[in-house]
């Protein structure tokens, strides 16, 4: 589907045999599709004695080896990484196969962060497309896949960084909830002061972020209940950037509005790496990862357009 609709130019990590075996198996050979798909073999490619040098050069401060490096650079997700951090690709997609924390782990250790960033979080784009959605489009759910329990500081600068994220690959403006099981005080706990606390971090931060919090989610996706519960809330419960109190919450509603819902779930989408680095569930599907390769050429694209950009430009 990728090769078909032009997406992008792949490089396929992994065993050749195995993946000869898949092109083989929806009519296609490895040398009709080489102008279009590499294939990178890291148990035998020449790039291995200088990735090996390059991850020692990356992770000595960790006691990385080149005894331990040349083993590990034989791995599909540190090789892949490696293709991204020495130019040679993108970004990449993975966990198909893999763990989120191993496929997450490998591009914070070797993509590592972006310089301008406070820290690595993800989320979910979530499309509502079918004919029960009384919402259509796309929202952002955060953080599904990565922090598991952030502190007040770090939950606002999860919302922040997807109210970017969402600017940046709809061109709509964010409106942001912050998500509790409290609606404007109507319960006191300090789980619910966390959130409430970070609402306050990310406004004081950007004043202009069109922001709220604490919502329950339907105060935050249902104008009437927004009319009753949270009759103040500036979104008018029309969020399309929720942003969770922990990775229990994000990642059980993420996966109950998928599967229950009939939400289309693209993530976990990675930010605030230097360059795109993104996770998919082990339960996707082929759409899922063409949809995944889109939103990873479109940051790759965003980030190309940032670097550009003269100083000091939005
Ligand atoms: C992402 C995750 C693997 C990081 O785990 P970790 O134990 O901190 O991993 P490491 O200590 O090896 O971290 C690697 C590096 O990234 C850094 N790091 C970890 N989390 C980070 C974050 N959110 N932002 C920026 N850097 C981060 C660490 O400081 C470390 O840096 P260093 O080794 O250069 O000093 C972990 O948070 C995790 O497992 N999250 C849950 C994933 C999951 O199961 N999701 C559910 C399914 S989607
Ligand atoms: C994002 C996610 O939940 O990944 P997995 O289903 O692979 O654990």
């Amino acid at each position: 589907m990728i090769r078909k609709e032009k997406v992008a130019r792949v490089l396929l990590v992994g065993n050749p045999i195995t993946i000869a075996e898949h092109l083989a198996s929806h009519g296609t050979t490895p040398e009709e599709v080489a102008g279009e798909i590499e294939i990178h073999d890291p148990s035998n490619s020449p790039l291995i004695d200088e990735f090996r040098d390059t991850l020692v050069a990356l992770r000595a401060h960790k006691g990385m080896t080149p005894e331990k490096a040349a083993a590990q650079v034989r791995h599909r997700l540190t090789y892949a990484s490696l293709l991204v951090q020495t130019g040679r690709a993108h970004g990449t997609v993975g966990g198909a196969a893999e763990t989120t924390s191993d496929t997450v782990r490998t591009a914070l250790q070797i993509i590592g962060k972006a310089p301008n960033s406070a820290m690595v979080s993800s989320f979910f784009f979530m499309l509502y497309c079918k004919e029960h959605h009384t919402v259509k489009g796309a929202h952002i759910f955060a953080d599904c896949g990565l922090v598991v329990d952030p502190d007040a500081n770090e939950m606002a600068e999860i919302a922040r960084a997807s109210a970017a994220s969402y600017r940046a690959l709809t061109g709509d403006t964010p409106r942001v909830a912050m998500l509790s099981f409290s609606t404007a005080g109507s319960a006191d706990h300090p789980k619910v002061s966390k959130v409430v606390a970070a609402t306050h971090l990310a406004k004081v931060a950007d004043p202009n972020l069109i922001i709220d919090g604490e919502l329950q989610f339907d105060a935050a996706f249902v104008p009437e209940v927004a009319a009753s519960k949270a009759e103040k809330s500036a979104l008018g419960g029309a969020a399309n950037v929720f942003v969770f109190p922990s990775l229990n919450a994000g990642n059980l509603g993420y996966k109950i509005a998928q599967r229950v819902g009939g939400a289309t779930a693209i993530g976990p989408v990675l930010q605030g790496l230097a360059k795109p680095a993104n996770d998919l569930s082990r339960g996707c599907s082929a759409e899922d990862i063409l949809h995944m390769v889109a939103v990873t050429v479109a940051q790759s694209d965003a980030l190309d357009k940032a670097e550009k950009a003269p100083e000091g430009a939005a």
